[in-house]
């Protein structure tokens, strides 16, 4: 049966990357897909927005939605602080299990916590299974046309604080023009958009950065 895309995104970090060194895993997967197979990873333009949001923010409590092959998973738990944790939400099996080696490759497994499954079932579970208070920081990459039935989810599951930070990938491409509308025209979110381009490509895209007033 020949390889997945994505097992071969993995092979090729297996082969070329510095085991234990987050920053090698992140740009030889940058190297893979600008040179050999475009995928859907956030990427080094858009990466150095989320890199920035985290540095701003010292999360110690973080909810990524879409692991995919865990390179932003890498990106974001590399910049966390001692104790602090990210929780990444994946429903296809395949995908969870290529994430898994890529972050343990890459040594931040101590600070990252896969859950496989929808989001709009993880979501509801992350209080009582997941021993979480509230989220001070949640990147949206997953399918767009979720972001924003998660997004209501997590309010409804009281998982955010005044300050927390909601961080959106894909604003124009694929685009998220529901989730757009949705929290633009909340007055309980600031909004702040961040031009960028598609990961290894010179189209334009976005993220969407909103906080959480209270
Ligand atoms: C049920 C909720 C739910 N629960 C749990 N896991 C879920 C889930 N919904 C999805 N997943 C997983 O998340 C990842 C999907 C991510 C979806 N991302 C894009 O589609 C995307 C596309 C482009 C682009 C494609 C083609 C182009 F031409 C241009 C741009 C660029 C980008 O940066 C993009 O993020 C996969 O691992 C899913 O298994
Ligand atoms: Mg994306």
């Amino acid at each position: 049966m020949n390889q997945s895309k994505e097992q071969r995104i993995l092979n090729f970090v297996l082969q070329n990357a510095v085991r234990g060194d987050p920053r090698s895993v992140m740009d030889t997967i940058d190297k893979y897909c600008s040179q050999k197979e475009w995928a859907m990873n956030v990427g080094d333009e858009k990466g150095l927005i989320l890199d920035k949001t985290v540095e701003e923010l010292q999360p110690s409590v973080v909810l990524e939605l879409g692991t995919y092959c865990g390179y932003s998973a890498v990106r974001i738990a590399r910049l966390l602080k001692a104790g602090a944790r990210l929780l990444t939400v994946e429903f296809n099996p395949e995908f969870a299990a290529i994430a898994k080696q890529i972050i343990e490759f890459a040594g931040v497994q101590d600070k990252v916590k896969i859950l496989e499954g929808p989001s709009e079932e993880i979501i509801p579970q992350l209080k009582k299974k997941y021993e979480v208070d509230t989220l001070d920081f949640v990147f949206l990459d997953h399918w767009k046309d979720r972001y924003t039935p998660d997004t209501i989810l997590i309010q409804e599951c009281n998982l955010l604080r005044k300050g927390s930070v909601l961080l959106a990938d894909n604003i124009i491409v694929p685009g998220a023009p529901e989730f757009l509308k949705y929290i633009r025209n909340n007055p309980r979110f600031q909004c702040t958009n961040y031009p960028s381009h598609l990961e290894y490509m010179k189209v334009e895209d976005a993220m969407e950065k909103a906080v959480f007033l209270g």
